[in-house]
């Protein structure tokens, strides 16, 4: 396919920065040489054919080496759009440029939207046309790497969420609206205080409003104030919200809930500024950056009629979709040192199978529910490690149901009966019979006579016969019986034929 519209090229090539690095990846070996030979004299080209051979010489050349990736996005096995993610989780720092024809156009687009790719290219392109965007691609990713450097994430754990919000570093200190979107827990409002501690607001207040904790009757005086004596209850004036985020950032959270006989009143304030407190005529002014957060589809409630499309525009700005934590399972051992350390002082550490029992959930109620069940966890251990009994029990249930113990994943170092007892509490009913049928078949393969067995186990030899016959598992067998058939199995496989 022609990857280059005309010869080149009618575009003022622009003298670029002393050859920078740039990694090109594209399965088709004929296009990879021609963008390849068509940068050489202005910037080090590395080429891959895939995705994955992408991704290790990324690994091993660094940022200092690459500062601007090109994938196509038609490869097989990892597409283009997906690589360019994964090398963002690698190096958030570096440009990345996706290569797509015209079917590809929307998830290109889209890429772009969540942050995947800094820019798209639609196939043919010209030589001019790849020049300027890989020096605009880079042209942003310096500025976005002078404002990195000038992040502070204090209190944020995951180097996915750090990444996540280094990638986003340029329009922190932006005033423009921002629409944090995710679901429960995962961090929206720690995003959103991100965004304000490394504004040149920050040494002004932040606050916010959960609008979803507010009944209908008291959400417009919540966030404009009011008069004394405006409704029955208010004692006294009171300011709202807006008016102490004066100068500082107010922050809406749920904002899909606001009720829509608020949603003109809000929509005013953020095109002009101007609020009046409930039961006062005066006009006030205030000056604030509004960051929103929802986790609800707030174009789809336009669509319903329960959202109004004007204001939704008005928020759609700028648009961070955090990930939810089950996407970024890579984050939970630092989170859990960070809830341990916040929990225990410190004190207290996870063993090795509870670990594993975590990593094994969903966590529809992402980062606030591990923070629980790591806080529920400090307060139930009263001495040693804390271990998969402490956690939660919705998550054991679930590893019980999941995990499958037959495999070798969940390994019992000591094979006895007060290890089976131990282990039978921690999983759930549906999991015992399977960890029973694991245990014995360890056991088994262990001893070679039941006695042994029964006593290393410290167990009955009638209940341990008893467990084996739940299981249709077969007690072992002697050493002399198997050195037996060991030998009668040899001498068939020495000759075939008898
Ligand atoms: N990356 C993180 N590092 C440390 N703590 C985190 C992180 N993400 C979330 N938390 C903690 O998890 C809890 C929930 O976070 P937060 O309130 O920001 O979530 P949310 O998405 O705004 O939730 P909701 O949608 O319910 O309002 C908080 O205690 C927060 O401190």
């Amino acid at each position: 396919m022609a990857i280059f519209k005309t010869k080149p090229t009618s575009i003022r090539e622009t003298r670029a920065t002393p050859r920078r690095g740039i990694l090109l990846v594209d399965d088709e070996p004929d296009i990879l040489d021609a963008i390849a030979e068509s940068l050489s004299d202005r910037y080090r080209v590395e080429t891959a054919t895939c995705g994955e051979e992408g991704l290790d010489l990324l690994a091993r050349l660094g940022a200092s080496e690459i500062q601007a990736i090109i994938a196509d996005q038609r490869m097989p096995g990892m597409s283009g759009v997906e690589f360019l993610d994964r090398a963002r989780c690698l190096y958030p720092e570096v440009g990345r440029i996706v290569l797509t024809g015209y079917t590809d156009f929307q998830a290109a687009v889209q890429s772009i939207n969540q942050c995947k790719a800094s820019a798209f290219l639609l196939k043919p392109f010209d030589r001019g046309d790849l020049l300027n965007t890989i020096e605009k691609v880079l042209h942003e990713a310096d500025l976005r790497n002078q404002a990195v450097r000038n992040l502070t994430l204090k209190g944020i754990a995951g180097s996915r969420m750090r990444a996540f919000l280094q990638s986003h570093a340029t329009i922190t200190d932006s005033d423009a609206t921002v629409l944090i979107q995710g679901e429960t827990g995962t961090g929206k409002e720690l995003v959103a205080r991100a965004l304000h501690d490394n504004s040149h607001r920050a040494g002004k207040p932040f606050v916010a409003i959960h609008c979803a904790a507010l009944p209908e009757t008291l959400f417009e005086a919540e966030l404009f104030g009011h008069r004394q004596g405006a409704f029955t209850g208010a004692h006294r004036d009171r300011k709202g919200r807006v008016n102490q985020a004066r100068g500082g950032t107010l922050f809406i959270d749920e904002v899909g809930e606001i009720p829509p006989s608020v949603q003109g009143k809000l929509l005013r304030f953020f095109q002009s500024g101007e609020y009046q407190r409930v039961g006062c005529d005066m006009v006030g002014h205030a000056d604030v950056r509004i960051v929103a957060a929802t986790h609800r589809n707030l174009r789809e409630m336009v669509e319903e009629g329960s959202f109004r499309q004007d204001l939704y525009y008005r928020l759609n700005v700028l648009v961070l979709s955090v990930p939810a934590l089950r996407e970024r399972l890579g984050d939970l051992q630092e989170l859990v040192e960070m809830f341990l350390m916040k929990y225990s002082k410190g004190a207290k550490t996870l063993s090795r199978q509870a670990l594993m029992v975590l990593h094994g959930y969903d966590y529809p109620g992402n980062v606030r529910q591990l923070e629980h069940c790591i806080q529920r966890a400090c307060a139930l251990c009263q001495i040693g490690e804390i271990g998969p009994h402490h956690l939660s029990p919705e998550i054991l249930e679930h590893f019980g149901r999941h995990q499958p113990l037959d495999d070798g994943a969940y390994r019992f170092e000591e094979l006895t009966n007060a290890e089976l007892k131990a282990a039978r509490a921690l999983v759930s009913k549906h999991a015992v019979e399977k960890l029973e049928r694991t245990f014995l078949k360890q056991l088994m393969a262990r001893f070679d006579s039941i006695v042994a067995a029964a006593r290393h186990a410290g167990m009955a030899r009638a209940y341990l016969h008893r467990l084996l016959t739940k299981h249709q598992l077969r007690p072992p067998k002697p050493s002399s019986e198997r050195s037996t058939e060991q030998a009668r199995a040899s001498s068939r496989s020495i000759n075939p034929t008898k």
